[in-house]
């Protein structure tokens, strides 16, 4: 996707992004401009100025693009003015307040929504079992609560089938669990029906979990746009979130009798890693499997990622990874690569400010894999920490 965007006074924003890229999240402080952006997207920013091209090849430009004929309508590449022009995709926007129909009840809503449904509609039923509102069917819109109220909202946009679907902060009022299982349902229905996926978030773990790319906005510009682990250095780098998410990926190990222990067990480069919850295989979305942890039926092929926050990664110069030596499970080897100390670290919360003054954040890789940790600067000096060091970080998982 590719897109370039003008907004006088609040956004001056473009990007361009692999189209392999289904799930691009969208991250910045408060007041950034994501949803401002968002709506421009969609086309409800009457003032914007708008070029957008969702599912264009490669990386042909919207100036010179043509709508090819072998991909028309939905896949063609498209500038539009959201002053004049109706956006050549359907778009499906969900915002954070659900803005349902108070007159009809839940079947009601979802009745409306199917009314006009386009060629990539959810079934009601689909939809109302991945978003977990099956029970809400004949309930009345002031009835439900706020979480209640989102799921609906989520499952109504997917009944009317839109090519690209945009959630801004669309699950926040949902429990991690319950947030973390139907984020894995959309992502997997978005690439079973090609759905470009755009979700606005404050959840780094969300994002880097679930997204295939990011876009960082800052003071209401692209300030980086890329893979998660691009955009994650960034945003660790300059202090963008108080405690940055590295994802790490591996090789999930089957369940078996001789450990029967509650946890995924995931292979990286040959570190047995143990995670409790939100292990995402890579091919889950393209496959009907719905298997325990989102793991796919071919043991051989499932591979997971899981996040890990800076503020759960702890360093140890002592680097004989495989002798217990500490509660922490998981212990991987690996190497500094750079230490961001607190004077380079910008956080948007001035609360945070003084809460970090005294912490850095240490990248470190492992494999070509990044971890980040943060940890006080009165431990850097201790351990002697500097680029080039090989440590253990050992971590927990949730
Ligand atoms: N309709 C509007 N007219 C004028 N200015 C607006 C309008 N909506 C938002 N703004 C301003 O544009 C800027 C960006 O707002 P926006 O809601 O896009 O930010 P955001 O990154 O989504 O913030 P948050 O994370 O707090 O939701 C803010 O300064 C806001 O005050």
């Amino acid at each position: 996707m590719e897109f370039n965007i003008s907004l006088v006074n609040r956004i001056s924003a473009n990007a361009v992004l692999p189209d392999s890229m289904q799930v691009v999240g969208i991250t910045g402080p408060s007041g950034a401009g994501k949803s401002s952006l968002l709506r421009a997207l969609a086309g409800f920013e009457p003032e914007a100025t708008v070029s957008v091209n969702w599912f264009g090849e490669g990386a042909k430009s919207i100036a010179t693009a043509k709508a090819g004929s072998a991909t028309k309508t939905v896949n063609a590449i498209k500038a539009y003015n959201a002053k004049n022009a109706l956006a050549p995709v359907r778009v499906g926007l969900v915002f954070q307040q659900p803005m349902l129909f108070p007159h009809v009840n839940v079947k009601g809503n979802l009745a409306l929504a199917q009314r006009h449904a386009g060629s990539k509609a959810l079934a009601v039923e689909h939809a109302l079992a991945g978003c977990e509102c099956e029970h809400l069917l004949h309930k009345s819109i002031d009835s439900l609560s706020g979480g209640e109220a989102q799921r609906v909202a989520l499952a109504r946009a997917l009944v009317n089938g839109p090519d690209v679907l945009m959630l801004d902060e669309s699950l926040s009022a949902l429990d991690a669990t319950l947030r973390s299982k139907i984020l894995r349902f959309l992502v997997k229905t978005c690439g079973r029906l090609n759905i470009k996926l755009i979700m606005v978030s404050h959840d780094v773990q969300d994002l880097a979990l679930f997204c295939d790319g990011l876009i960082l906005v800052e003071d209401g510009a692209v300030d980086a746009a890329g893979s998660v682990a691009y955009v994650m250095a960034k945003i660790a780098s300059q202090g963008s979130v108080e405690n940055p998410c590295a994802i790490l990926e591996g090789e999930i190990i089957p369940h078996s009798d001789d450990f029967p222990h509650p946890f995924t067990r995931l292979n990286v480069s040959g570190n047995i890693l143990y995670a409790k919850a939100t292990v995402q295989s890579d091919n889950e979305r393209n496959t009907n499997n719905n298997t325990e942890q989102g793991l796919d039926s071919n043991p051989r092929q499932a591979r997971g990622k899981i996040a890990v926050f800076a503020s759960e990664v702890s360093i140890d110069t002592n680097t004989q990874v495989n002798v217990p030596s500490s509660s922490i499970l998981n212990a991987l080897p690996c190497e500094v690569v750079k230490i961001y100390y607190p004077e380079t670290l910008q956080y948007n919360n001035p609360q945070a400010n003084s809460q970090q003054l005294q912490t850095a954040i240490v990248m470190l890789s492992h494999d070509a894999q990044t971890l980040y940790a943060r940890v006080s600067t009165l431990s850097i000096e201790r351990l002697k920490l500097e680029p080039g060091l090989s440590v253990v970080a050992r971590f927990k998982l949730q």
